[in-house]
């Protein structure tokens, strides 16, 4: 089922090479764009009409009633409670620790620049719901937007029709647990273009971020400059370097674990080992059945996206993993560590055998909204970070900006733009003495 992909003795990139194609999302930006173009037009009658055609729900409203929310948590579970305090708890020590302190930098006498960490105003978050119910990615995505001190965030997530037209009841009493009451029963693209132009009901936002399949990640990316985005967060990848001290049941076991997420998941081992790659094959063949997913784990397993790559060592193990650049790398060597330490493009890491990524998932205190499709060589997972922007505060008196007028005149001058040196000129001359 799942294909091997032999790069022993190639050299050069190996991204033409890896599997992927399957989960490009620009592939899908025309099938999105009516989409985002008749909630533009038409508000919430679109993401009504919308809803019923994708999710199967008629909606009597777009938002979801504090009640419900209320109601919610009153009904959940008390294990699965505590597993979301939990996980609240690990996230929130771990994003608390990300806030950045504003700094200010004295230049020259005279002459400073503050660097003020300034929260976005209003964002929205994707909680995903179609096939599944994904109330530890309202954790993901409230808790650093909290931490960075969102003033105002919303939550949307796909309606069901088994719990009357609202989304899951675990993601509504996840979203209680954290204080948020602003919840929204509309998912996939649409949720995205209801957050990047507002409707009737929903105000629009300065942001979205969250995880999603490819309608949504395809959404993000058609509308990032209408709206602000976080990462391309779409159809889950793992990649897993390996050498024959990992256990390939843990190695399966993983493969299988991000399978289930959707028919379009990834799932990568790359070692040089060949009795580790059959190892492999035996468990995946093995696990992959017994799971209750099976369709979507051998979907996914046997996709153009998945693939058992074979490399020379683990040096150049390494080159292929950094050329991925998936989402999860789990890093199963010998020296673990120290192979960690070197990998340059992932959206997380995960290191030896008791790290697995659905640790990560829920309860690492880590965030699991992670860039995909190649993103993690330039856009990092969701953070405190994401939800501020560093304004450079620039105060300088008369003597610094004297000090600084004949650079700036040069400047302007080989510019072309003199105007730029006589807005400095009109205040303190041409001249390099300080203030008058
Ligand atoms: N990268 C990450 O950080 C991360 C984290 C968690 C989950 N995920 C991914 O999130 C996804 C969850 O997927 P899901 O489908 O269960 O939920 P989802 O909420 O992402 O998508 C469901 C929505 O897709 C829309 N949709 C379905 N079929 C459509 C079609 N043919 N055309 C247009 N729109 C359509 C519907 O409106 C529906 O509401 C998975 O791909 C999973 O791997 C990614
Ligand atoms: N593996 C997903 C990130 O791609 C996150 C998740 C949520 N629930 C279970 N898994
Ligand atoms: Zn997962």
């Amino acid at each position: 089922m799942i294909s091997r992909i032999d790069l022993r003795g190639s050299s050069g990139d190996p991204r033409a090479l890896l599997p992927r194609a399957a989960t490009d999302v620009s592939a899908s930006l025309d099938k999105v764009r009516p989409i985002c173009e008749d909630v533009r037009e038409r508000g919430t009658e679109a993401l009504v009409e919308l809803t019923e055609r994708f999710d199967g729900v008629r909606l009597p409203g777009i938002r979801v009633p504090r009640a419900e929310l209320d109601s919610a948590l009153e009904s959940l579970d008390p294990g699965v409670r505590a597993a979301l305090q939990e996980s609240i708890e690990r996230a929130r020590s771990v994003h608390a620790d990300q806030r950045r302190a504003d700094t200010t930098t004295r230049v020259v006498p005279g002459g400073t620049v503050t660097e003020r960490w300034v929260p976005v105003g209003r964002v929205g978050l994707y909680v995903p719901g179609g096939r599944a119910a994904y109330p530890s990615s309202v954790v993901m995505n409230v808790v650093p937007a909290q931490e960075a001190g969102v003033a105002s965030l919303a939550v949307t997530s796909p309606p069901q029709a088994e719990f009357g037209g609202l989304p899951h009841p675990t993601t509504l009493a996840a979203c209680a647990m954290l204080g948020v009451d602003e919840v929204y029963a509309v998912g996939g693209a649409q949720a995205v273009a209801m957050f990047a132009y507002g409707s009737g009901e929903c105000r629009r936002a300065d942001m979205v971020t969250g995880p999603g399949n490819i309608w949504v990640a395809s959404a993000k990316r058609l509308l990032k400059g209408v709206i602000g985005i976080d990462a391309e967060a779409g159809p889950t990848e793992i990649a897993v370097l390996a050498d024959d001290t990992a256990d390939p049941a843990y190695v399966a076991a993983d493969l299988v674990s991000q399978a289930e997420h959707d028919v379009l998941a990834a799932s990568v081992l790359v070692t040089p080992s060949t009795e580790l790659a059959g190892k492999v094959e035996a468990e995946l063949a093995a696990r992959a059945d017994a799971t209750r997913h099976r369709d979507r784990v051998a979907e996914a397993l046997s996709g153009r996206q998945s693939g058992i790559v074979l490399v020379d060592d683990l040096d150049h193990g390494l080159t292929v993993v950094d050329a991925y650049a998936a989402e999860h790398l789990e890093i199963m060597t010998a020296d673990a560590a120290d192979r960690a330490a070197a990998v340059r493009n992932a959206g997380a890491v995960f290191v030896g055998p008791y790290s697995p990524v659905s640790l990560g998932d829920y309860c690492a205190g880590s965030n699991h909204v992670l860039p995909t499709g190649g993103s993690a060589v330039h856009t990092a997972g969701l953070s405190v970070q994401t939800f501020l922007r560093g304004v450079h505060v620039v105060e300088y008196d008369r003597g610094a900006l004297a000090a600084a007028a004949p650079h700036v005149a040069a400047l302007a001058e080989a510019e072309d733009l003199p105007a730029h040196g006589e807005a400095v000129a009109a205040r303190v001359g041409g001249g390099e003495e300080g203030s008058r």
